[in-house]
């Protein structure tokens, strides 16, 4: 379902040139419960943004379901992003002045749905993640882990064929951290989304179905499990 070829991807600090990717090719399933894991500064966050239509990339390519999106222009790919992404965000980055509800909703306000097809779905979603009855809540009478909560909601809301969540678990303990991960499972299992996360976590690298190690911008493991 992605298929990722020959990645590369540079920055220039000043004087130098860093090599963020170097020539990753890798293909992800369709389906597929993914970690990206490495040591600071091996590329994780750089690979998320490139599949995620975030960044550009400087050569190879990037496929995801029959789209090319490494050729899309910049507003190709924000239709894209809208039309079939999901993100995850390790702090959240939920609209602080919106309710739980309005939180979720507001991908399908965005796509123009009426009131009454959203607020099923949107109750339907709650109750799934375990918030049935904080949906009048803003962010600020939340947990962190309700948070999160929140915003797995509001990824998958659209159905949307990917999602990716960089370091989802990096701001909770440790417990909340695995129920989060837990519920990112049971939503990959009930909604056979694809998820790719990166993470730093021992707990989550253990969990995940299939763990790409990166190492100063290459894949220097590709372990699948079941
Ligand atoms: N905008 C930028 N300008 C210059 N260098 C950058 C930029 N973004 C990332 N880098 C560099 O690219 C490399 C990969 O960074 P990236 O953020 O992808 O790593 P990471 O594995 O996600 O790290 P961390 O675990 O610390 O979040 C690092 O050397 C980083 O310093």
């Amino acid at each position: 379902m992605i298929k990722i070829r020959n990645l590369v991807k540079d920055y220039q600090s000043g004087e130098t040139v860093v090599k963020a990717l170097r020539d990753i090719s890798v293909d992800i399933n369709s389906g597929e419960f993914t970690a990206i894991a490495g040591p600071s500064g091996s590329g994780k966050t750089t690979m998320l943004n490139i599949i995620g239509c975030i960044d550009s990339l400087d050569s190879g390519t990037v496929t995801i379901g029959e789209q090319e999106v490494s050729t899309m222009a910049k507003i190709e790919k924000s239709f894209f992003r809208r039309e079939n992404l999901g993100f995850i965000f390790q702090s959240y980055n939920l609209i602080p002045v919106l309710t739980a509800y309005e939180n979720v909703a507001f991908p399908l306000n965005l796509l123009g749905l009426l009131e009454k097809e959203i607020k099923p779905r949107v109750m339907k979603m709650l109750k799934e993640v375990g918030l049935e009855g904080m949906e009048h809540r803003v962010p600020s009478q939340l947990s962190g882990g309700q948070q999160q909560r929140v915003s797995i909601a509001r990824a998958l809301i659209k159905n949307p064929q990917l999602v990716l969540a960089d370091e989802p678990t990096a701001n909770l303990d440790s417990n909340t951290g695995r129920d989060i991960l837990d519920l990112m499972l049971k939503m990959n299992k009930i909604h056979k989304t694809t998820f790719i996360f990166s993470t730093h976590d021992q707990m989550v690298m253990d969990c995940a179905k299939r763990l790409l190690y990166l190492h100063d911008g290459e894949v220097i493991k590709d372990e699948r499990r079941e």
